[in-house]
């Protein structure tokens, strides 16, 4: 591998690292990753990071779940607002179809070749670039995107030669060089062999091993660094996405801001509860603990948990009377004496705009929770009917119907309780 000590006395190369990835959402591994590769390529002695670039691929890549570009590009904005030193770069993602690794290396490699040309261009002449050029300039710079974040540009390095430009990644992508069909021999010979390689270690993989086993890896193992992450973090964007959808808790996963976001834009299926908590805070002193929201959903009313799982069927409502119609299929009796009850798959942003004041007619599952404009708005009485119906015994149904204030009807939502019953467990 690697030569970890510097064997000479020269001046320490400049590297920009590059990462590409889907960032679907960026999480603080993507950032940490960087952290972690530009110590350990100074301490080599041998190298000095200059910049960081992310590059998130394009929506020609059509990877399961993966957001537009341009909302998966403005949470990367915002989490790099916390960086003065590594950047967004949007060509990848702005191309409209799906572009291989070696060729977004190698347009980096053009790009800081021509900044270079530019600057000796400059210097030779000794003529201070116009405006225009300059603004020309600016728009070549690689890292131009966010003026927040200016990639440190070669002037500041007094260096004849143009910084390489290295791939960072984790060990799972390094390992998807043997999947067989989805990396070209070729590529993976020019991203090694030409560009460089640094790898973070990840949960489950053997990057050691893996070069070992592979001859053209083996061949430029000179070209990889390999990083040992002892500080164990297995964050991937699988697992978050799969916590927001479920109504978990991501904090200190993904940046503050980004979570703000995806939050702000209802996306990767977040449950609206959390807005509307936030939205209409309650007087309730029940706790809420929001999990699995695709399994289980459990309403608390007056205190007690009704401990019943059931069905959401349908939901309505009646505009001009303001009555709101939930119904449910039960699966054991309902044993409250109040229209409380448990449901699983209820669809709380289906609910949530039910309440709208206006009474709009019933809206689809995927509604913007911004239609419904709610904050200290006074609320009419609403007649809130639910239907039970026995699972087992279909003849049993029963009918619950209650005058209830809108405001209980909110706190019955607000404090939802999600969570695995025995019998829905999967
Ligand atoms: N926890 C982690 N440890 C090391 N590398 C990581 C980690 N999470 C992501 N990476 C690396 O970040 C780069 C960008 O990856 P990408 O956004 O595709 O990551 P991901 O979080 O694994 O996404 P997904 O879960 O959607 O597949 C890849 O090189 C990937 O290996
Ligand atoms: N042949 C290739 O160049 C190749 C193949 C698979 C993934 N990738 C890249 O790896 C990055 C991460 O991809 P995944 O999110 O699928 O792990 C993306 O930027 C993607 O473009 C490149």
């Amino acid at each position: 591998m690697f030569c970890w000590k510097s064997q000479t006395m020269a001046s320490p190369s400049k590297v920009v690292l590059l990462a590409c990835g889907s960032y679907n959402p960026v999480t603080n591994m993507h950032l940490r990753m960087f952290e972690i590769a530009r110590d350990a390529l100074n301490k080599t002695g041998r190298y000095q990071v200059i910049s960081g670039i992310m590059s998130p691929v394009s929506d020609g890549y059509k990877k399961k779940d993966l957001l537009p570009a341009k909302h998966r590009c403005e949470m990367l904005k915002l989490a790099l607002r916390t960086s003065d030193w590594i950047k967004l770069d949007q060509w990848e993602c702005s191309l409209s179809s799906w572009t291989q690794t070696a060729h977004v290396l190698r347009h980096f490699r053009q790009q800081l070749e021509q900044q270079q040309q530019q600057h000796h261009g400059e210097i030779f002449n000794h003529v201070k670039p116009s405006p225009s050029k300059r603004r020309k300039k600016q728009q070549h710079n690689i890292v131009a995107d966010l003026p927040e974040n200016q990639l440190p540009s070669l002037e500041d390095h007094n260096e004849n030669f143009v910084p390489s430009v290295k791939l960072l990644c984790g060990a799972d992508l390094l390992e998807s060089f043997a999947v067989p069909g989805l990396w070209d021999d070729e590529d993976i010979e020019y991203i090694v062999g030409s560009h460089g390689l640094v790898v973070i270690t990840r949960s489950g993989s053997d990057p050691q091993k893996f070069i070992y086993e592979s001859d053209i890896l083996t061949k430029y193992q000179e070209n990889i660094l390999i990083v040992t992450e002892w500080i164990f973090n297995d964050i991937s964007s699988t697992k978050v996405r799969r916590a927001l959808r479920r109504g978990d808790s991501v904090k200190y996963l993904l940046q503050d801001s980004v979570i703000d976001y995806i939050k702000k834009h209802q996306l990767y299926g977040i449950p609206d509860n959390k807005y509307f908590n936030k939205m209409m805070p309650s007087p309730s002193q029940d706790t809420i603990t929001t999990n699995h929201l695709e399994k289980d959903v459990s309403f608390k009313g007056g205190g007690n948990l009704i401990n019943e799982v059931a069905a959401l069927e349908d939901i309505s409502s009646n505009p001009s009377s303001g009555e709101i119609s939930v119904i449910l299929r039960s699966a054991h009796n309902n044993s409250s004496g109040d229209s409380s009850f448990v449901s699983r798959h209820l669809p709380l942003h289906r609910m949530i705009t039910h309440l709208d004041k206006k009474g709009s007619p019933a809206a689809s599952s995927h509604s913007s929770p911004h239609k419904v404009e709610r904050k200290g708005t006074p609320s009419p009485p609403v007649k809130v009917t639910t239907t039970f119906t026995k699972d087992e015994a279909p003849e049993r149904n029963h009918k619950v119907s209650c005058i209830s204030d809108i405001g209980t009807l909110v706190r019955r939502v607000k404090n939802v309780r999600v969570g695995f019953t025995p019998e829905t467990r999967v």
